[in-house]
């Protein structure tokens, strides 16, 4: 089948194994937005809904909106205001009067809460469909859905979650448990500022775009007033022509669940470089003593940022991928799931709380295992070197405050501060904001401003 809405620079080729695969047509530069398309289905985070529209998913601005409205059938759904519902109600409508009894029924209650989520993103996926029937609309978008490939088939089959009944049902197309498997395989994580809020079904950069370990773009998502929300995938480096372009699936850190989750989510084994170095490195390796990071941390440090130093803390980032395969075993030991979730909870504690050692060495020591991990400009670096720019920056207005900062140590930390600051606006502003207003974008030039006129001060 043809697909219209594909961009010139864009184009579908045969992948051995995952049917077709994306290239680019021209050389895409970092930063380009490759792809914009509008949401088909969504549903909200349990704890996201009651705070953001369900329409555009924003949350109110207190200074200039309106507070939510509630919809008076369900009293359930929320939005900014006359437009978003009017825009929602064409699919709002088909489940607004069963939803309370439907969210109420045991049936819904003895769900997973993953289940309910299913459950309300196929509720609300069966009702756009239904819309579209009544409307008979453009069905290019549904189409594109019906072709993606369906999810994998476990052991006990596949049995899709009970759905609420809607007022009108859409012509079936295709039986419900297919279609609940095509929307497995192809849901995409909705973001603002990097942190998942939603699910949603983007049906062209479904299949447009196959996952790497090592992307070469990422999705990020838009949130306008009154408008669906937007996915736009953007080049992270500088992509030739003929190169797959290729987006994360699942978080590249998770290094000993990855392989797992492809497998069960969508029935395919990542070979991509970093998985085949990967191979080197899940072997049986030392657990680590999470009671004592410290030493690994400096081990870790020392490999990837051998000169920086609280004197001389220019962060240099690597600018080319990792290669698993030339790291020396002992720090590949140190690359495990549970290494990185308890520095990161180190880092957090200590950043807000001090010692301020502490935050400095686990900051360093989550960069360094993200560079390794990570390919250069993923947001996470620059979301992490944005945090330990607020860290030094809050240890120099903390200190000044308790009267306890050294000539010394205040030249370091505001080092510090520029330094990490550059790093995160190199990789952030390239990939521009995304999400809800404000966020790391304004955080950076807030701490720039802040420290400009304390650098122009002394
Ligand atoms: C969202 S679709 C991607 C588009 C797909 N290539 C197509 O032709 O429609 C997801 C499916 O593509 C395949 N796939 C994606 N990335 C892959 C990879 N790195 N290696 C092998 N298969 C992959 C898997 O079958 C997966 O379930």
């Amino acid at each position: 089948m043809s697909h219209p809405a594909i961009p010139q620079t864009l184009a579908l080729r045969p992948h051995p194994t995952a049917r077709d695969k994306t290239v680019s047509t021209t050389k895409l530069l970092a930063g380009t937005p490759i792809l914009t398309v509008p949401c088909l289905s969504k549903v909200l985070l349990p704890d996201q809904k009651q705070y953001r529209c369900d329409f555009c998913f924003r949350i109110p601005d207190p200074d200039h909106d309106n507070p939510l409205r509630r919809c008076t059938g369900c009293v359930s759904y929320l939005y900014c205001d006359n437009k978003c519902q009017t825009s929602h109600w064409r699919t709002h409508k088909k489940y607004c009067k069963n939803f309370n009894q439907y969210s109420a029924s045991r049936q819904f209650a003895q769900l997973e809460s993953y289940e309910k989520l299913d459950a309300m993103l196929l509720t609300h996926f069966l009702a756009e469909l239904s819309a579209r029937d009544t409307e008979k609309a453009n069905t290019a978008e549904v189409d594109t859905f019906m072709s993606l490939l369906p999810g994998p088939v476990s052991d006990s089959g596949i049995t899709s979650p009970p759905t609420c009944p809607l007022a009108t049902n859409h012509k079936r197309r295709v039986p419900l448990d297919e279609l609940f498997s095509r929307c497995g395989n192809n849901n995409f994580t909705i973001h603002s500022h990097f942190t998942t809020i939603a699910h949603g079904i983007f049906p062209l950069a479904s299949r447009l775009f196959n996952h790497s370990c090592l992307p070469n773009a990422i999705a990020k998502y838009i949130f306008n007033p009154a408008e669906e929300v937007q996915m736009v995938v953007v080049a992270i480096r500088d992509i030739p022509p003929g190169e797959e372009i290729c987006i994360t699936y699942v978080d590249p850190a998770l290094l000993e669940t990855r392989q797992k989750m492809f497998q069960i989510t969508y029935g395919f084994t990542c070979t991509c470089a970093s998985c085949r170095g990967l191979d080197s490195l899940i072997t049986p390796r030392p657990s680590i003593d999470l009671e004592d990071t410290s030493a690994h941390c400096a081990a870790l440090c020392r490999y990837v940022f051998p000169v920086v130093t609280l004197d001389n803390p220019t962060i240099h980032l690597p600018t080319i991928p990792p290669d698993f395969s030339s790291i020396p075993p002992q720090i590949r030991n140190i690359l495990q799931e549970s290494f990185l979730t308890k520095i990161c909870e180190l880092f957090r504690n200590a950043s807000h709380d001090g010692p301020l050692e502490v935050a400095q060495q686990t900051g360093l020591a989550v960069l360094a295992f993200y560079v390794l991990i990570y390919p250069p400009n993923y947001p996470q670096i620059g979301m992490h070197t944005l945090e330990m720019a607020k860290t030094a920056w809050n240890a120099i207005i903390t200190s000044e405050s308790a009267g306890s900062l050294s000539e010394t140590l205040r030249t370091g930390l505001l080092k510090q501060v520029r330094a990490c600051l550059d790093s995160s606006r190199r990789i952030l502003d390239m990939i521009g904001s995304e999400g809800d207003a404000g966020g790391p974008l304004t955080e950076i030039e807030v701490l720039s401003g802040l420290l400009n006129s304390e650098e122009a001060d002394r």
